[in-house]
């Protein structure tokens, strides 16, 4: 059976060396080829899942370089339907400790407009507007979380949204790290985490209708506190095998059960969603047009 479920592993996780290989597929996309090949594993049940490595095997992409458009498009093309993506972020908040886990569901986009971040780019003659309201598919989210909290270790808390609250991950262009002006202004602004990787890659894997969360793993205390050394990638290194190690066991115990619930709840609630976003009328598209945005979305670009 094809992998219902995509992971994307971001900084320290660039394979999933607990589960069993299947074979590896060089995908190549209107929009050009992933990070990776795309990594087909069996979990412990021999369900399949696929796998990208976000900057590359050997981390050679910046969060800038990353071709999401394609890493999307190939996760889909190969007929996924949910995305788990996982991401070392820092914390602008005393209570998100190193080691900890963040599942968000709000964002704040400070990345600098370099990055492609629609399927339907200039010229096409397509011109969609995707729902964002909710950046991450919530049902997935609620689902996974409690799974997660089960099978992290005990010193490790894992931090999420509330009806009261977000979770908010800041995305900033990078590749250097903030000043701590920034740092300040981005917990004023209401933020918990910051990365560079959230966008535009929850934007893509909304235009394609996969359902999409992000696992956020903690390394450091981004630049905002007075009395301490700002983040180094020194510092990050040193959380980031423990964290590895963490997100490699909720793969391998927590995907299982998304693999079962895809099949039977009604958690894929991002699917279908494109068809109250494309505004031009479809006797305007160009065959061009169709010929692209198929590999994507069939079903309206047949
Ligand atoms: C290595 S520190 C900065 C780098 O780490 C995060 O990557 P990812 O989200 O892929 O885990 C962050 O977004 C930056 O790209
Ligand atoms: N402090 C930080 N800022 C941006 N991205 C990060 N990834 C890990 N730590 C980060």
């Amino acid at each position: 059976m094809t992998p219902l479920i995509g992971v994307i592993g971001g900084s320290g996780f660039y394979k999933l060396d607990n589960l069993t290989h299947v074979e590896d597929i060089d995908v190549t996309t209107p929009w050009g080829k992933p990070s990776s090949k795309v990594m087909i594993l069996n979990l412990p049940s021999n369900v399949q899942i696929a796998f990208i490595a976000r900057h590359g095997i050997h981390h050679s992409l910046t969060p800038s370089e990353v071709n999401s458009q394609a890493n999307i498009a190939a996760l889909k093309h190969i007929g996924v339907k949910a995305i788990v993506a996982f991401s070392a972020v820092g914390s602008l908040r005393e209570e998100i400790k190193p080691g900890d886990f963040v599942i968000p569901n709000q964002i704040i986009d400070r990345t600098k407009s370099i990055r492609q971040h629609t399927f339907f780019g200039p010229g096409q003659g397509v011109v969609t507007h995707a729902m964002f309201g909710e950046p991450f598919s919530p049902s997935l989210s609620n689902f996974i979380a409690p799974l997660i909290k089960e099978v992290l270790p005990d010193n490790v808390d894992l931090h999420t949204s509330t009806d009261q609250s977000d979770k908010t991950v800041v995305c900033m262009e990078g590749p250097q790290f903030s000043t701590r002006a920034e740092s300040r202004m981005y917990q004023q602004l209401g933020g918990d985490i910051i990365n560079m990787s959230v966008l535009p890659e929850a934007k893509l894997a909304r235009e394609a209708e996969l359902s999409y969360s992000l696992i956020c793993t903690s390394t450091d205390y981004d630049a905002w506190r007075i009395n301490e050394e700002p983040v180094t990638v020194a510092e990050v290194i040193k959380t980031l095998t423990t964290n590895a190690t963490n997100s490699k066991h909720v793969v391998q115990n927590v995907l299982q059960h998304v693999h079962e619930a895809l099949l039977k709840e009604g958690i894929l609630t991002e699917q279908g969603s494109m068809q109250y976003s494309i505004i031009t009328p479809k006797e305007r598209f160009t065959q061009e047009a169709k010929n692209t945005l198929s590999f994507i979305l069939p079903d309206y670009f047949k």
